[in-house]
């Protein structure tokens, strides 16, 4: 019996998946399986590569993906690192609100960080902070500076964990992803995947090393579409809704006009942002109207 090896996929190229494993990478095909059945395997898609009398190796299982995003197409993606500018585009909280409901509806946490901060005037940069404290608050860690951002992917970025970036076009994603990338292959020259070294054929998505775990070389979250939410689901995907929401006498509230609102007794007590209120209820609004318009990046 040939040795089976557990691994992370971390580049696709023309059928052929890298797998990081113990034993360095592993270049392997897929079996026919897997197209049968559709399961395409994915960058991020924790595998088993196991070679065949021939030596060939072989993808022959992948595991239930925790969660899976389009355009690109990564499986497993823990943390996605949201760029919002400063200016150019101008800081929106709405957006911001868009962005993190519909994160929480693909059950992957957020971390920010706020770019372009060298244009703005301190004055700006500390009235975006402030909303940004807000946030935090919430359970949204955020980073204004790039160094302490790096410090923080380094020190934080855990065992195997995936980490992408997303945000509106032109924020900066891939200004700041080749700044990562630059400061990885300063510091860690020994990493690199290097099968795939100038052979790349198509521009697909892969995975660089970067603290304990990864970062994908290409942003996700081309475009987010709210429009397939439940509107019953919406209400959770807003934390601190939920978290007040404990104490509504019914537990289907929806914290719009029902007696004895928890949601609504914070709200008045200022313990939630009218802000986040608004953008629960618009978003409400628009799904119910099916009229969610669909954000590029
Ligand atoms: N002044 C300043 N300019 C920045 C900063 N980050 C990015 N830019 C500029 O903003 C523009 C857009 O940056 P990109 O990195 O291409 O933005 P993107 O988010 O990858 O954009 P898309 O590819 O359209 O999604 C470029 O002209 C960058 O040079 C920053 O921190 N400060
Ligand atoms: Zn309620």
């Amino acid at each position: 019996m040939l040795e089976k090896i557990a691994g992370i996929v971390v580049s696709v190229i023309s059928g052929y998946y890298d797998i990081k494993t113990d034993k360095g990478i592993i270049r392997s095909r897929a079996r026919g399986i897997f197209r049968n059945l559709k399961q395409k395997p994915l960058v991020g898609d924790r595998v088993v590569v196991q070679p065949d009398d021939k030596g060939i190796n072989y993808l022959v299982a992948v595991a239930d993906r925790t969660c899976e995003l389009q355009r690109p197409a990564l499986a497993n993606a823990e943390y996605v690192l949201l760029v919002m500018s400063a200016t150019q585009p101008d800081f929106s909280v709405d957006l911001l609100d868009r962005y993190l409901v519909f994160f929480a509806w693909k059950k992957v946490k957020v971390v920010i960080f706020l770019s372009k901060t060298d244009l703005i005037s301190s004055d700006e940069l500390l009235k975006i902070k402030s909303k940004l404290n807000e946030y935090q608050k919430i359970g949204y860690q955020y980073f204004v500076d790039y160094q302490d951002l790096e410090q923080y992917l380094q020190n934080n970025i855990d065992s195997d964990e995936i980490w992408v970036l997303a945000g509106q076009s032109g924020v900066g994603k891939s200004t700041l992803l080749n700044r990562l990338k630059k400061d990885i292959s300063q510091k860690t020259a020994e990493i690199s995947f290097a099968l795939n070294r100038g052979k790349h054929t198509t521009r697909q998505i892969s995975l660089f090393e970067y603290g304990k775990g990864y970062i994908a070389d290409t942003p996700g979250f081309s475009s987010i579409d709210l429009s397939n939410i439940k509107l019953d689901e919406l209400k959770d995907l807003f934390y601190e809704i939920k978290h007040f929401s404990k104490e509504c006498k019914f537990r289907q509230c929806q914290h719009i006009n029902e007696p004895k609102c928890a949601v609504k007794v914070a709200l008045n007590n200022h313990d939630i942002l009218d802000s986040r209120y608004n953008s629960y209820i618009k978003i409400r609004e628009e799904i119910a109207l099916g009229r969610i318009p669909e954000y590029r990046k």
